[in-house]
Parts: structure tokens; C-alpha cells; sequence
């Protein structure tokens, strides 16, 4: 049996990320906002933007706290910010979903996201990750490695050294296998299924330019942020 035990080292590695995961999470409640009111196509699409457009900004603070992120070669900081930015907000979006609620109001979340404005086509790709991110009842630990172990990804596109951004990825994956293997003993597969969620999250990124083009409202207003990072407009 396999005994398992985190360094000093990666608990201060782990603790400088959980901190500033923390510390960068979305301000204002977007599911208690779902949860109050129905909004209108036009409404709801405004609310993503927001969102959308202020977890950029979260995201690029997060960023700045990885340890070694910003030695990195300028333009490889952008394409690997550019290149996650998507995957970040699907998958804090799908921590929102799966966080803890009282009886009944995740269904009415689910029914609100329903109906927000997004085509048809899309929710059962969105949903499934979703639960399938639920399934795990992530830490926050968990969350916040691997929301930078997504950032970490080496093969973005236009990453010039990806040697170096592995470097920073290794210690990430490491320490994430460790906690795995504390938090969920009986579970040996559990930090290969974490990692899956990955994957899923990727095909995702192929479906956000249309998922947002088609919304059900004429004439999508996009801030300049999301132009960049998004492929619309
Ligand atoms: N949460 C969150 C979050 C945090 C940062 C950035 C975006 C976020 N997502 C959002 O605000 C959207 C809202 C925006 C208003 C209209 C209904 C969806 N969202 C999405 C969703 C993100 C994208 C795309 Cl194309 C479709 C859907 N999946 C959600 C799941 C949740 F449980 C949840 F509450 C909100 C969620």
C-alpha cells in the first residue's frame, strides 16, 4: 500500500493557489441571481457577458499568483490565459452548479439555465459535464488546482515553450495526485477521472463561439475582452 504524504513544500504550494482561488472568485452570486428572477434572452445574455467579462479579469489575477507563472515568456502567459479562459468559466460555472443547495434548487437553476437563451443543442453537452463535475464532490482544494492545472495546459496554441509551462504543470498534477489519494481512498481511479473531466471540458471550447452567436436574441453585443477571448465578433 502506497504511503502517501504531501511535503511542506506542496501544502505551502497548495496554499498559495487555494488562497488565491479564493480570493479571486466571482463577487456577486450569479446562481442566487438565477434563482430569484426570471430574466429575459436579452437579460440573460447581458448577465453572461458580465460574467463572462469579470471572470477575465479574475482569471488573469489567479494567474499572476501560480507560482512562476509570470517568469514565463510574455506571450506564452497570453496564449495560455487566451487559450483557458473558456474552460475556466465552464468549470467555475459547473462548481456553481454542483455546489451544495437547499432541496429543489438546483432544478430550478437547471430550468432557468434551460431557458435562458441558449440553443437546445447545447445543453445536453453543458449538463452532462456539469453532473459529471457533481459526481466528484470536489474539495476546494481539488477546484483549485485544477482550475490551474487547466490554465498550466502546455499544448495551448501558439505556446512557444511548452517545456516550461509542463514545469509548472508537474508540481500541480503531483500535488493534486496526492490529495486524491488522502481525500478519496477508496477511490484509486478518482484522479484519473479528474483529469477526464479535462477532456470533457475541451470539447466545450468547440461549442462556447456558437453557443453564444446563437443565442435566441438579435444583434449579440460582446465587450472588447470578450472578442479577444472568445471567437466572436
Ligand atoms: N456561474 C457562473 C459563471 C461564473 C463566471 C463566468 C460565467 C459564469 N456563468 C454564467 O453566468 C452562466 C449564466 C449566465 C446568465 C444566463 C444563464 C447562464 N452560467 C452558465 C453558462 C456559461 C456559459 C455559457 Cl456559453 C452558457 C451557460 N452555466 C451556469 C451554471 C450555473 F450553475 C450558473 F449559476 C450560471 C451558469
Amino acid at each position: 500500500k502506497e504511503k502517501v504524504e504531501i511535503t511542506k513544500a506542496q501544502r505551502a504550494l497548495m496554499k498559495v493557489i487555494v488562497d488565491a482561488y479564493n480570493r479571486h472568485k466571482i463577487p456577486q452570486d450569479v446562481a442566487k441571481k438565477l434563482l430569484q428572477d426570471q430574466y429575459s434572452a436579452e437579460e440573460n445574455f447581458l448577465l453572461l457577458t458580465e460574467m463572462a467579462t469579470s471572470q477575465v479579469q479574475v482569471l488573469v489575477e489567479f494567474t499572476k499568483n501560480i507560482p512562476g507563472f509570470l517568469s514565463l515568456n510574455h506571450e506564452d502567459q497570453i496564449a495560455l490565459l487566451k487559450g483557458s479562459a473558456v474552460e475556466a468559466m465552464f468549470l467555475r460555472s459547473a462548481q456553481v452548479f454542483s455546489q451544495k443547495m437547499p432541496n429543489g434548487h438546483t432544478e430550478v437553476l437547471e430550468e432557468r439555465i434551460r431557458k435562458s437563451g441558449i440553443s437546445e443543442e447545447f445543453m445536453t453537452p453543458m449538463f452532462n459535464f456539469y453532473k459529471s463535475i457533481g459526481e466528484l464532490h470536489m474539495i476546494e482544494e481539488e477546484q483549485a488546482l485544477l482550475t490551474a492545472i487547466t490554465i498550466l495546459t502546455p499544448d495551448r496554441p501558439f505556446v512557444k515553450d511548452q517545456q516550461a509551462v509542463e514545469r509548472l504543470q508537474e508540481p500541480m498534477l503531483e500535488v493534486l495526485r496526492k490529495l486524491c489519494v488522502l481525500q478519496h481512498p477508496q477511490e484509486p481511479q478518482y484522479f484519473a477521472r479528474l483529469l477526464g473531466r479535462l477532456t470533457e471540458l475541451r470539447t466545450l471550447n468547440h461549442y462556447h463561439a456558437e453557443m453564444l452567436t446563437s443565442w435566441r436574441m438579435n444583434d449579440h453585443k460582446f465587450t472588447p475582452l470578450l472578442c479577444e477571448i472568445w471567437d466572436v465578433q
